[in-house]
């Protein structure tokens, strides 16, 4: 056990969870990780490994795995990783604290249309808040390579006390007050890589997918600016640039349905062929609904909705985009 530096937990055994557990143990810290499921909490403790989501990662050995959230009460510090549907169940269940909460999901709740902080702020009250967002492939984060991301704080205390327990030479995080635009960029930018996917199995090409980019992005910005967001926060880490990571790579599960999906298959057998989570696929019909709520034209997220629901086929989707009235950027 480490003498000097407390333990950090991390809420959620999935690919992002374990790498950010390898991340933060990288400096000699202990790392207790909350997972799901016994056999995942079994194989980190016994073999080092989490081959369930992080294939080809021997995990560092002061990782430790739990069960029991309980036992996650002496931490000083939280990040919350578990797919965004389930994190208010999760974090009901959490003993009651003072604790951080990192928040590290990206989505927005199916059932009430609420951001990760508010969802969180009702399901364990009294904890302060925070939000880390941005272009991290958990293999990339797992490995050790240059990764930046936003991490939003309620002020700079909170940042002074979060920022040196997530730091690391290759783990840059960046300040900002802006909660709700460092959120919107996360969530909304897997919708998004669903439509790119899309627009490559379709073989449209870079023209078509560099046109999605920037007008999705358009849409991310109405939408981000309607809820209060921050041009700036858009524009950074966790809105822009996790939008250009996960509309260029099949690293991206988001991108690789929206893959199948040009290819001709049903949203829901590629989804139940699936054990990882797209969150864009579950996002997408809630943000279609709040961005009409608040009366703000999101025309590809409409188009990805109608595709994951089958109403349309991908060709025909991609043709209804490009059949909209001529109009100024
Ligand atoms: N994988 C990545 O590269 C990154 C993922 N994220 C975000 O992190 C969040 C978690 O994603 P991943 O770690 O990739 O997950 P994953 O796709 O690797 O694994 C699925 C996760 O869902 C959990 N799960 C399944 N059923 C559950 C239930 N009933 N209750 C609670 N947990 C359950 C599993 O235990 C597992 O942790 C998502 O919001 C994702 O957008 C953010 C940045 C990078
Ligand atoms: O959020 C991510 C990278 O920043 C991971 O994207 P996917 O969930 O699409 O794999």
């Amino acid at each position: 056990m480490s003498e000097n530096k407390p333990t950090v937990g991390v809420i959620g055994g999935g690919a992002w969870g374990t790498a950010l557990a390898q991340m933060l143990a990288s400096d000699g810290r202990d790392v207790l990780l909350w997972a799901f499921e016994p056999a995942v909490v079994k194989a980190i403790n016994t073999q080092h490994s989490n081959s369930a989501y992080l294939s080809g990662t021997t995990l560092d050995p002061a990782i430790r795995a739990t069960g029991d959230l309980g036992a996650l009460a002496d931490c000083a510090l939280l990040l919350v990783v578990t797919p965004a549907q389930h994190m208010r169940r999760v974090l009901k269940q959490l003993p009651h604290g003072t604790t951080d909460l990192v928040l590290c999901c990206k989505g927005i709740e199916e059932a009430t249309g609420d951001l990760m902080v508010d969802a969180a702020r009702a399901a364990a009250p009294g904890r302060p808040l925070a939000v880390l967002s941005g272009p991290t492939f958990a293999h990339e984060v797992a490995a050790g390579q240059p990764t930046a991301v936003t991490l939003a704080c309620e002020d700079h205390v909170q940042w002074d006390r979060i920022a040196p327990q997530i730091a690391r030479p290759a783990f840059r995080p960046y300040f900002t007050t802006d909660i709700t635009g460092a959120e919107i960029g996360g969530a909304v930018k897997n919708v998004l890589a669903i439509a790119c996917g899309v627009v490559e199995g379709l073989g449209l090409g870079q023209n078509a997918r560099a046109a999605l980019i920037a007008r999705g992005f358009a849409e991310m910005t109405r939408f981000g600016l309607a809820c209060g967001a921050q041009a700036e926060t858009l524009s950074g880490l966790s809105g822009l640039g996790d939008l250009v990571l996960t509309c260029s790579s099949v690293s991206s599960r988001n991108f690789s349905l929206g893959k199948a999906l040009g290819e001709g298959r049903k949203a829901a057998d590629v989804l139940a062929d699936r054990t990882t989570v797209a969150e864009g696929a579950f996002t997408a019909p809630v943000l279609q609904r709040v961005a009409r709520t608040r009366g703000v034209a999101m025309p590809i997220v409409d188009t990805v909705c109608a595709l994951l629901a089958g109403e349309v086929a991908a060709a025909e989707a991609v043709a209804a985009l490009l059949a909209r009235p001529l109009t100024a950027e």
